[in-house]
């Protein structure tokens, strides 16, 4: 079937937590538009940026640009009555351009906490925390909690996203188990779960039954997991037909598990595997393996992230139209650093020396070989502290071959990797003091980001750049070539 859709990207005032903010929208609401298509659908978007000053561009995130001939015509390994989509949030008030700001000062300033966490773009912030020049009302309908409504007895797949920018969020729903059964877009073997621990750019599907008495609604509760959390939980409604949905809950909100109980969250990520029915089996071994340490550091006392010491800026030219139209200046040169010191580096102190440079050069990987990377973690700079990263890959599935605790052992923790039933994802945690191990086939000819999905994070250098068969890249259009030096090569 062919669909087409009309998005305007467009500045509005919002309240989606009471208080009122300029936001970024699609067609006037964030979240955006839901599209609801079916596997093979062809789907027009035509897109206009209504933003006055800003360009903008949009991310198929989870989406392969890839022919997946395998996935033609299969069916779900699970059932279901109806479908409902829950898009888990985390809000700020403040403007991203102060946080850029902060970020990037010798005087460094945090972006902090949320102010709210947003169900389905709904959230209660605390007015009475506002200042006198603030706009926030409780009695807003755009803040009144998103319910999910369903039916005493039927069955659902809920579609989970966690859109945040920066945290990790524990769903619970109270009185019901879900039974987890696809991440990112691949189904998995089903395992039954009290609550669900996603991390930033991450999406699930789980199995929700509605077999509680119907004789009241229920709490969707939302907590920050991974960082000490500072934002109120984040609550919807599960709301029995015929309760009315802004009828609360008799009783609190389940608490949810300890933000810090990183084996709780380490052994939910080991049950991800794929479901018998579906596994692609990886190769059985690596053509190239990328060690990439994950440090906190410091650039002239700007505080940073970096890989293998190296915190990654951005070119003002897209290395793709730099690779095809040989602008190779615009970049380094040199290659990024495959590996860095394990034998010696203490993962477990602040590093002595915290000093990276800065860099943005790539990784060129052969066309169709098989690549590892094993992201390790590390302390950050503040004592007996470190911090969770959600890994993704632009352009490919990868294989999550294994997570450990504490320093990766090549000779060691390879032997226990996951060959049989590894699950495909696009984005994987990497927990405190962990390391976690990938495994993808370099086929999609083009250039690649793999960076924390931590908006801020990526803002301070965390990130690699991938490439493969960029000759195999067919012309480029005119219609792209707007930053940095491609604005000589465009066409009048
Ligand atoms: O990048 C970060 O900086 C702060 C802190 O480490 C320094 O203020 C924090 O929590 C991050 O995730």
């Amino acid at each position: 079937k062919l669909q087409h859709i009309k998005w305007e990207i467009r500045y509005s005032n919002r309240s989606p937590d009471c208080f009122t903010k300029l936001s970024i929208t699609i067609n006037g609401l964030t979240p955006g538009p839901t599209i609801t298509a079916t596997e093979g659908d062809t789907l027009v978007i035509f897109a206009t940026n209504g933003l006055f000053t800003e360009n903008t561009s949009i991310h198929w995130h989870g989406i392969l640009s890839l022919a997946s001939g395998w996935d033609e015509g299969t069916r779900e390994p699970f059932e279901y009555d109806e479908e409902r989509s829950l898009v888990l949030n985390d809000w700020w008030h403040r403007r991203t351009y102060e946080q850029e700001i902060g970020l990037s000062s010798l005087n460094f300033n945090w972006i902090g906490e949320p102010d709210s966490l947003l169900i389905n773009g709904r959230g209660r912030y605390n007015c009475s925390l506002a200042g006198p020049l603030d706009a926030c009302n409780v009695t807003n309908p755009e803040c009144s909690p998103a319910a999910l409504a369903v039916m005493p007895g039927k069955t659902y797949r809920l579609r989970i996203a966690n859109v945040a920018s920066l945290s990790a969020l524990n769903l619970e729903i109270e009185g019901h188990n879900m039974t987890i059964v696809e991440a990112d877009g691949h189904y998995v073997k089903p395992v039954v779960v009290k609550n669900l621990n996603t991390y930033s750019g991450e999406t699930y599907s789980v199995i929700l039954k509605a077999e509680q008495s119907p004789s009241r609604n229920y709490w969707v509760v939302l907590n920050v997991v991974g960082r000490k959390p500072r934002t109120p939980t984040g609550t919807a409604i599960l709301n029995y037909y015929p309760n009315n949905p802004l009828q609360q809950p008799p009783n609190d909100p389940p608490s949810g598990p300890l933000w810090d109980d990183t084996m709780y969250r380490l052994n939910q990520s080991k049950l991800i595997v794929s479901h018998p029915e579906y596994i692609q089996t990886p190769p059985r071994v690596p053509h190239r393996t990328i060690l990439l340490l994950n440090s906190q550091s410091r650039i002239d006392g700007y505080l940073k992230w970096s890989l293998n010491n190296v915190s990654y800026f951005f070119p003002t030219t897209p290395y793709l139209i730099a690779m095809k139209k040989r602008l190779l200046h615009v970049f380094d040169p040199g290659h990024a650093p495959e590996s860095y010191d394990y034998k010696s580096h203490d993962i477990w102190s602040a590093p002595k020396n915290p000093n990276a440079t800065l860099g943005n050069g790539i990784y060129r990987l052969e066309f169709g070989s098989t690549v590892d990377v094993v992201l390790q973690n590390t302390n950050t700079l503040t004592p007996n502290n470190s911090e969770t990263h959600p890994w993704h890959l632009h352009g490919h599935d990868f294989w999550v071959l294994g997570y450990g605790l504490g320093k990766f052992d090549p000779e060691v923790d390879t032997r226990e990797y996951n060959l049989v039933d590894p699950i495909m994802k696009n984005t994987v945690a990497l927990h405190p003091y962990g390391w976690t191990a990938i495994r993808f086939q370099a086929n999609n000819p083009g250039v690649w980001a793999f960076h924390c999905h931590i908006e801020a994070h990526t803002f301070m250098g965390m990130g690699v750049v991938f490439e493969e068969g960029v000759e195999k890249v067919g012309k480029l259009p005119s219609s792209i070539m707007d930053c940095g030096e491609s604005k000589l090569l465009r066409k009048p």
